[in-house]
């Protein structure tokens, strides 16, 4: 029978390099003969994805903070269901683009909800499955490059205040200091590389 496989989120603001790094981190899990599967949230399953929709388009206003903060949780708990658990129980590893530290930041924190009141949503939603590992990329300048990427056009969420984003900063620091030893802060700065390198040491104690 296979060895459980391990799951790893990354996080952090809009433009630190989450999906930069998630494709080096794979290669670089691959090299050391793991199966890796790369996922994304909101989406990763074909419900998750239609709900990414509902998240991403559209006005601000277009759902109440209750609302939005429930519809990450039922993307969530499809996407852990079909999606992470699966490939989990084959032995495979798991690294998704955000996850639970999302909600508990963005919604938890910057909508002002209550982190542990998302908390509860997800242990309605998923069971409060977590991740073995989380790693928060941090960065000044992240937003600018994100609306370079993007060409000046924002989502939904990602168009809210500099207020409202570093209010999301401030909770992604809150959330690690709350959870050290599944949750690592790491500096997003440098080259891509020295930035993977960073995160591979975050990792050294959970590889074969
Ligand atoms: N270390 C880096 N140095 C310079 N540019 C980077 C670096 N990492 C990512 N980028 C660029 O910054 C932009 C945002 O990166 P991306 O991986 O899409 O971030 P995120 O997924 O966190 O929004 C992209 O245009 C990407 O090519
Ligand atoms: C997963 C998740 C994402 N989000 C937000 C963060 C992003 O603004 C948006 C997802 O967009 P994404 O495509 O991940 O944006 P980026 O590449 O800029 O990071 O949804 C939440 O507010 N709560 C959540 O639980």
């Amino acid at each position: 029978m296979n060895a459980r496989g391990r799951f790893i989120s990354l996080e952090g603001g809009e433009g630190v390099g989450k999906s930069t790094q998630l494709r080096a981190l794979a290669a670089a899990l691959q090299e050391l003969g793991l199966t890796v599967v790369t996922t994304r949230e909101p989406g990763g399953s074909e419900g998750a994805e239609a709900i990414r929709r509902l998240l991403l388009e559209g006005d601000d206003s277009r759902w109440s903070a209750e609302a939005e903060a429930l519809l990450f949780a039922a993307a969530r708990s499809d996407h852990v269901g079909k999606t992470i658990r699966p490939a989990l129980d084959r032995g495979q590893w798991v690294l998704s683009d955000r996850f639970v530290d999302s909600s508990l930041a963005y919604q938890g924190g910057a909508l002002e909800l209550g982190i542990d009141r998302v908390r509860q949503l997800h242990a309605f939603g998923s069971g409060g499955f977590l991740p073995d590992r989380t790693l928060i990329l941090l960065m000044d300048g992240g937003r600018d490059r994100a609306l370079a990427r993007d060409t000046g056009e924002s989502d939904r969420i990602g168009g809210r205040s500099t207020d409202f984003h570093d209010s999301v900063e401030r909770a992604f620091r809150t959330i690690a200091a709350e959870e050290p030893e599944r949750v690592r802060l790491v500096d997003a700065s440098g080259s891509p590389e020295a930035v993977t390198g960073r995160l591979l040491d975050q990792l050294a104690d959970l590889l074969p």
